[in-house]
């Protein structure tokens, strides 16, 4: 499925529903550091979440060290952000509230 990029006032509607995350340079990606209590809790939330992002072949920039996981989300095949990168912010969401951030 082709995907659109969205306009500047579609990103901001749709970062409302979402909290901590950032927009970032030029609005072409989106943001968020993730906090755990330990390694096998990031690891368990980036395993969940790269099961989610397998299946809507969407993949996330993502960065751990021990705790912390930070992911910046991304369309490069529109060139910015798409309702896909909200699709898979909003399953990381659910997968971080599973283990208590
Ligand atoms: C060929 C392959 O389906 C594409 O490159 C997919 C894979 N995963 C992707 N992930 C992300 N974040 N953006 C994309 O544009 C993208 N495109």
């Amino acid at each position: 499925m082709k995907w659109e990029k969205l306009e500047r006032a579609a990103v901001d509607a749709e970062l409302t529903k979402l909290a901590g995350w950032t927009l970032n340079d030029a609005a072409s990606s989106i943001s968020k550091t993730f906090k755990f209590s330990n390694f096998i809790e990031a690891f368990g939330f980036m395993t969940e979440a790269a099961i989610t992002a397998e299946k809507l072949n969407h993949h996330p920039e993502w960065f751990n060290v021990y705790s912390k996981v930070e992911v910046t989300l991304n369309t490069h095949d529109a060139g910015g952000l798409t309702e896909l990168d909200f699709k898979l912010a909003k399953a990381m969401e659910k997968a971080a509230a599973r283990r208590m951030v």
